[in-house]
């Protein structure tokens, strides 16, 4: 066979490249209108399931918990230009809980998550606290009620449970004026306290792959088109999602916007930071090219 070409003159189906999609709302402006090229299939589950459906091989790329690439960085690499990260609230990765943070005994940690217990042990390690720390399923109101002071949740149920707490959101409330406490819980944003600490984003998740593997490069461009779609279609994703979600409309918007979805150099700071608190001695964190001027969608 020369040039892709079989002796019959048929071109060899093109090999089939896996994706593994983290599917919370979050992401909805990248993945919400993303059409795959023929040869790429896309399987989607929580941040744990594709973290590790990427390192079995299982999937070629998936938009993993960050933490997980930074532990990995001897044999993945990232797209250059695509992040979920926030500079401050987040909204979605919260720790529930019924007492001051330097009260907390026993905090019950979700087992969708990579990420944010990391940064939960980071957090607690600078404020020098050190409660238990277990893995625990259920809506954070029930473990509150059943035994645990703290409950560490992500992703749209998160969400969900932050807005039972600090609303309903009245007229006289904008998103930067909400309270942080209701029905006895405080809910504390892990990404503020990121920032109230280092005064730099924080990035959650990037799209990783093998080294030796990267994405085909019409998937990675059918990525920054949806992308640009996405984002200037916000209000009608966000009214989609906000339905879903059983949430206001201006809430889910305001979730959306909020996030940095392009991996830009204060996200990678923010990344980098984290990285060396969280694994010391990580391996250099390698990013794929930049695409060029115009071309970042
Ligand atoms: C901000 C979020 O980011 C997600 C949180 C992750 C984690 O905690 O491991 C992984 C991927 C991110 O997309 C969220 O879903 O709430």
């Amino acid at each position: 066979m020369t040039g892709g070409v079989s002796p019959l003159g048929l071109r060899p189906s093109p090999t089939t490249y896996r994706a593994g999609w983290i599917h919370y709302t979050n992401v909805a402006p990248i993945l919400d209108s993303l059409v795959l090229p023929e040869s790429v299939r896309a399987i989607t589950g929580v941040p744990t399931q594709m973290n590790a459906a990427l390192l079995s091989g299982e999937v070629d790329i998936a938009n993993i918990s960050a933490v997980e690439f930074i532990r990995h960085a001897d044999v993945l690499e990232a797209l250059p230009d695509f992040s979920v990260a926030v500079l401050g609230p987040v909204y979605s990765v919260n720790l529930f809980h019924t007492r001051p943070l330097p009260e907390l005994r026993r905090i019950a940690l979700t087992a969708q998550s990579a990420m944010s217990v990391a940064l939960l042990e980071v957090l607690l390690r600078e404020k020098g606290l050190s409660p238990v720390l277990e893995r625990a399923e259920g809506d954070a109101e029930s473990l509150l009620a059943g035994g645990y002071d703290g409950v560490l949740r992500i992703g749209d149920s998160a969400l969900r449970e932050w807005y039972q707490v600090v609303g309903p959101l009245g007229e006289r409330h904008t998103m930067t004026s909400l309270p942080s406490t209701g029905r006895g819980i405080t809910v504390t944003d892990l990404a503020c306290e990121w920032f109230d600490l280092t005064g730099h984003p924080f990035t959650f998740a990037v799209w990783a792959y093998r080294q030796d593997n990267p994405p085909p490069a019409d998937l990675v461009q059918a990525m920054r088109e949806a992308r640009r779609h996405g984002i200037g279609h916000l209000a009608r994703i966000a009214a989609r999602h906000a339905q879903r979600l059983g949430l206001p409309e201006r809430v889910v918007q305001h979730y959306l916007w909020n996030f940095r979805y392009h991996l830009e150099a204060p996200d990678r700071l923010g990344l980098r930071e984290f990285a060396d608190k969280a694994v010391p001695g990580h391996a250099p964190l390698k990013f794929g090219q930049r695409p060029g001027p115009g071309g970042t969608g």
